[in-house]
């Protein structure tokens, strides 16, 4: 596979804390379309992994290409706001003086996209995640589901090429965690976006993925192709 013919391309790719090393001469191709979980142990590297993803690090050797554009090396960093994607973290990351509608809005501003085309995506981004009357609520009164949905609209509403899961669910309770989980999976088919999605749950990871990459010292370890049968929403 050619680096252009898939969504995600890491080669090579090594990174170290302070001469610490986490990731190394790690590969791996994330075909369009396609949900990835990444399963490891704690510390093996999943969110160093997907912060290189994300443009918050750079790897200190080896390359990643996003389709045939290089985002990424040593040498060079295309910056997080250029990159095409959209990020949910387990700890929400909302902006607690932004109501719900100015949080999924966030994004569309940054792009400068007219008023008229923002209300309307933010519109259809809260629907998608069922907070469309949510809309003027302050991140504060919401629950802890519901503010991940925000944050998840927040993902979605520019449409971008990839989304990036950082153990979205794991602050919440199991029966709501099967709940988002299964939406999230919903959302994704719908949309087609190409996503990496981190978990320490192998469940969650079944429900939502075409495939589950295993970490461990520092590279990719084993993958597995996810049937339906295997728990895979469809
Ligand atoms: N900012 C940092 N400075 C130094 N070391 C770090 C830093 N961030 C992470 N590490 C170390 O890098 C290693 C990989 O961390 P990482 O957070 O990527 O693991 P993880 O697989 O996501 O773990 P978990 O499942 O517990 O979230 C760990 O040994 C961690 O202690």
């Amino acid at each position: 596979m050619t680096p252009s013919s898939c969504a995600i391309s890491l080669q090579g790719i090594h990174y170290a804390f302070a001469g610490n090393t986490v990731l190394n001469a790690l590969d791996l191709k994330v075909e369009s379309g396609e949900v990835v979980a990444l399963l490891g142990p704690s510390g093996c590297g999943k969110s160093t992994l997907l912060k290189l993803l994300a443009g918050l690090l750079q790897p200190q050797r080896g390359e990643i290409y996003f389709g045939s554009q290089r985002v990424a090396s040593a040498n060079s960093m295309l910056p997080p706001e250029q990159r095409d994607l959209g990020m949910v973290f387990q700890d929400y990351a909302l902006w607690p003086h932004m109501s719900v509608a100015q949080n999924v809005d966030f994004p569309l501003r940054m792009r400068k996209i007219p008023l008229s085309e923002r209300q309307l995506r933010v519109r259809t981004a809260l629907d998608r995640v069922g907070l469309t009357e949510m809309a003027n609520r302050k991140p504060s009164d919401l629950s802890g589901g519901q503010q991940q949905r925000v944050a998840l609209a927040r993902a979605i509403v520019a449409g971008p090429q990839i989304l990036l899961f950082d153990e979205p669910l794991s602050n919440l309770d199991s029966e709501l965690r099967e709940t988002l989980c299964r939406e999230i999976a919903g959302l994704l088919r719908q949309s087609g976006t190409t996503a990496v999605y981190v978990t320490h749950d192998r469940h969650e990871a079944e429900l939502l993925a075409d495939r589950i990459v295993h970490l461990s010292f520092g590279a990719v370890s084993a993958i597995r192709t996810v049937t339906s049968s295997s728990g895979k929403s469809t």
